[in-house]
């Protein structure tokens, strides 16, 4: 390390480490956390962000969004996706192996999704790869190239077209985990039965049933229930490590943990927008707030919140994935052919500190690990992200815990600016994003020098080869 001094010194704000809020200086060098004291010494060089009256927080690293290229860059793209995760709050994301065309599913597309991304994130980033039928054989060379685990589908993703990403059928699940588990990866599930939500989709449709009620009906939890069931038994027979994302009930956080209590590698993500809107919002809503699960009842946020605060969430991610809005909103077009998919990755960490800390009274340091801590060690990212700890990147935020503003399309900076959380009053807000030491967003200057991210290849523990 230079000797000359910090390049950046955040002063008095409200540090959030590990287990405790405490105010501290933080002293930036090399881009990375150097120091932690009461009175670090400024050099002539070194930049100053005076933080008085707000939380300084291990940035955000959000496992779950899709940003859709190539080929699809039209609905999300790497640029303007990662800008609105800078401006949230969000310093290294992880991105779905689909919708983008081709899938994220060998090592060419691999290649094709890693060129998209190279020099357009704001932030850092890791890539998810895919399992389907047919790419068994690419699983290991996948692993090798450093994507962050295995994505699968359990129902149909949805999407259309030559070589879209589809779901699993129950052997290539079996044996896409035997051969993940020997690289000593993990596979990460979207965990709806296709069979129950095929089979009620179809006489939904069949009976002229297309509301925003009847395609909930359409997604029950039993169908999440079932499906989380049989890869817990899939999990037991291979060893693989799993990763359920997006769990919208209690039950099937319930299931998950008594499976961790017999001694299974499984962890449970959920998403803002379970934690926050219900299923009325679908009816105010509209199509915005469609996705799969579906969003549950007011009851049901309610146990899944008491779930959290038990500790039966591993981590929450936004599960951000857009689309152009006439595929949303256009006239005629029914809730049930609507695109599945929210966009919200700008505001999860707002959300959760609205939410989580100033409504439900949870604590910051609670949340904090949700959303930065937790996923960190959970994905190979722990000993560089995820805390203020010396030694580890400067991935830092700002967040001001009183500045309630109301957020407006024009406040978005997703490829589409449209988005749930339109028209909702926000009890904190990011002021300031730092990624390895450079400040990328500010609230007053928005998205700074957007390209400077970089791809982080994950080192799988290769027991098996
Ligand atoms: N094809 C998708 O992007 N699907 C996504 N859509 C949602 N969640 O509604 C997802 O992650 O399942
Ligand atoms: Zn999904
Ligand atoms: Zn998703």
């Amino acid at each position: 390390m230079k000797e000359e001094g910090y390049e950046l010194i955040i002063r008095n704000g409200q540090v959030v480490l590990p287990g405790e809020v405490r105010r501290l200086e933080i002293g930036v060098k090399d881009g990375k956390i150097a120091a932690l004291g009461e009175a670090l010494q400024a050099s002539p060089g070194t930049k100053i962000l005076d933080a008085e009256g707000q939380y300084v927080l291990p940035g955000m690293i959000d496992m779950h969004v899709h940003f859709n290229e190539p080929a699809f860059g039209h609905w999300e793209g790497f640029r303007s996706g990662s800008a609105a995760l800078a401006a949230g709050g969000c310093t290294c994301y992880a991105d779905m192996p689909l919708n983008g065309n081709p899938p994220t599913v060998n090592l060419e597309a691999l290649r094709l999704k890693a060129e998209a991304a190279a020099g357009n994130s704001a932030v850092d980033y890791v890539l998810w790869g895919g399992l389907m039928p047919g790419n068994l054989e690419e699983l290991e060379g996948l692993a090798a190239a450093g994507v962050t685990g295995f994505k699968a589908f359990i129902s149909n993703p949805g999407g259309e077209g030559e070589g879209r990403f589809r779901e699993v059928d129950d052997d290539t699940l079996y044996q896409g985990m035997l051969r993940i588990a020997a690289t000593g990866g993990i596979l990460a599930l979207h965990a709806e039965s296709e069979a129950i939500t095929s089979a009620l989709g179809a006489a939904a449709l069949r009976a002229g049933r297309s509301s925003a009620r009847d395609f909930a009906a359409s997604r029950p939890p039993q169908a999440e229930l079932e499906a989380v069931a049989r890869a817990l038994l899939y999990s037991e027979r291979t060893g693989c490590k799993l990763h359920f994302v997006h769990i919208s009930t209690a039950a099937a956080l319930e299931l998950i943990h008594e499976a961790k209590l017999r001694g299974l590698d499984v962890t449970a993500e959920t998403c803002p927008h379970y934690l926050i809107l219900d299923e009325d919002s679908m009816e105010t809503l509209g199509a915005l707030a469609k996705c799969a699960p579906p969003l549950r009842s007011s009851s049901e946020r309610d146990r899944l919140w008491a779930a959290l605060a038990a500790g039966r969430v591993d981590l929450v991610a936004s599960d951000h994935s857009p689309c152009p809005p006439e595929l949303k909103l256009a006239p005629g077009l029914s809730f049930m052919e609507a695109w599945g998919g929210i966009s919200g990755a700008q505001s999860s960490l707002e959300l959760m500190f609205h939410e989580g800390v100033h409504v439900r009274g949870l604590p910051v340091t609670q949340i904090s690990a949700l959303i930065s801590g937790l996923p960190a060690r959970r994905f190979g990212l722990e000993g560089r992200k995820g805390s203020i700890t010396p030694g580890l990147d400067a991935d830092l935020v700002l967040l001001d815990p009183d500045a309630a503003y109301t957020l407006r399309a024009e406040d978005l900076l997703y490829r589409h600016r449209h988005s749930p959380y339109v028209g909702m009053t926000l009890s904190c807000k990011v002021t300031a994003t730092i990624c390895r030491g450079n400040v990328v967003y500010t609230a007053a200057e928005g998205v700074i020098a957007g390209g400077g991210g970089e791809w982080l290849r994950i080192r799988h523990s290769q027991p098996g080869i």
